[in-house]
């Protein structure tokens, strides 16, 4: 499949129209995610691990917001249980045509059933690993515990959600130095100041971080027993929780 370099961004835009996930990002996309999220790929293979450890025998482990799966073949790749399914979900039809085809091209025994649909809409069941990898930061502020309710209730005993997201700082220099170090994060993968600009401005309201304790106010309050970070770079961060 095509896949080349994040230029979105590059050229002068004279209006910058609110970031989505259609086909000229799916192009790109695996670029643009390793080059803009710190640690990504140390993430996505830490999902792997912590499924291979968390994936219960005849449980779902759910990918919500999947992309072009790279939290789900992490997971598959690692899993040693006999009969588990896992189900990844993206609202977005470029990115999981773009799956599909992807998946058609392995030979691999696939356990990914792939669903096109807004993530607070799918029911999530007999669940042993929910994996949130970069998602509920997309999701409106106000329907995010509701979200994270239902994937409590949808875990089974001994199950984990892993969420990970850009993080907000309540104090105005953290805020200031984490953001910045962001932003030299991304020089030095090559982008430049125009090209961080112009998608900081598509990203506006669009992409809404939040604090690390608001994160873990809310999780317990959905009533996961606990809920810490297992990783942090800059501003962005992955958390586990437990039921
Ligand atoms: N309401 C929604 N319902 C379903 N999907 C949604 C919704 N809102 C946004 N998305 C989807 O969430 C994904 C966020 S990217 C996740 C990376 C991936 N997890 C990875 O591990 O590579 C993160 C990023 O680009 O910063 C996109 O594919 C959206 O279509
Ligand atoms: O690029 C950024 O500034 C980000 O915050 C991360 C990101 C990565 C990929 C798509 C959207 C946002």
């Amino acid at each position: 499949m095509t896949s080349g370099k994040d230029q979105l961004y590059a050229q002068p835009l004279g209006q910058i129209a609110a970031f989505n996930f259609d086909d000229p990002v799916v192009n790109v996309f695996p670029d643009m995610i390793q080059r803009s999220v710190p640690g990504y790929q140390a993430i996505i293979s830490a999902i792997g691990l912590l499924a291979g450890r968390f994936c219960q025998e005849h449980s779902t482990c759910y990918d919500l917001g999947c992309s072009l799966g790279a939290a789900s073949l992490a997971m598959q790749h690692q899993i040693q249980a006999q009969d588990f399914r896992i189900v990844a979900v993206d609202n977005s039809p470029a990115m999981i045509e773009r799956l599909a085809n992807n998946l058609q091209l392995t030979r691999t025994d696939n356990k990914i059933d792939l669903v096109c649909a807004d993530i607070r809409e799918v029911a999530i069941s007999q669940a042993s690993v929910v994996v949130l990898n970069f998602t509920l930061q997309f999701i409106p502020i106000d329907d995010r515990a509701a979200l994270l309710s239902r994937i409590y209730q949808g875990l089974l005993p001994g199950g984990i959600l892993i969420l990970s997201e850009k993080l907000a700082f309540a104090d105005p220099r953290q805020q200031v130095l984490q953001a910045d170090m962001h932003h030299l994060f991304k020089q030095a993968q090559g982008y430049s100041t125009l090209e961080i600009s112009q998608k900081r401005s598509a990203l506006e309201n669009v992409l809404v971080p939040e604090s690390f304790e608001v994160h873990q106010n809310r999780l317990l309050k959905a009533g996961f027993s606990s809920a810490e970070i297992w990783f942090q770079y800059f501003n962005f961060a992955s958390m586990i929780a437990l039921k």
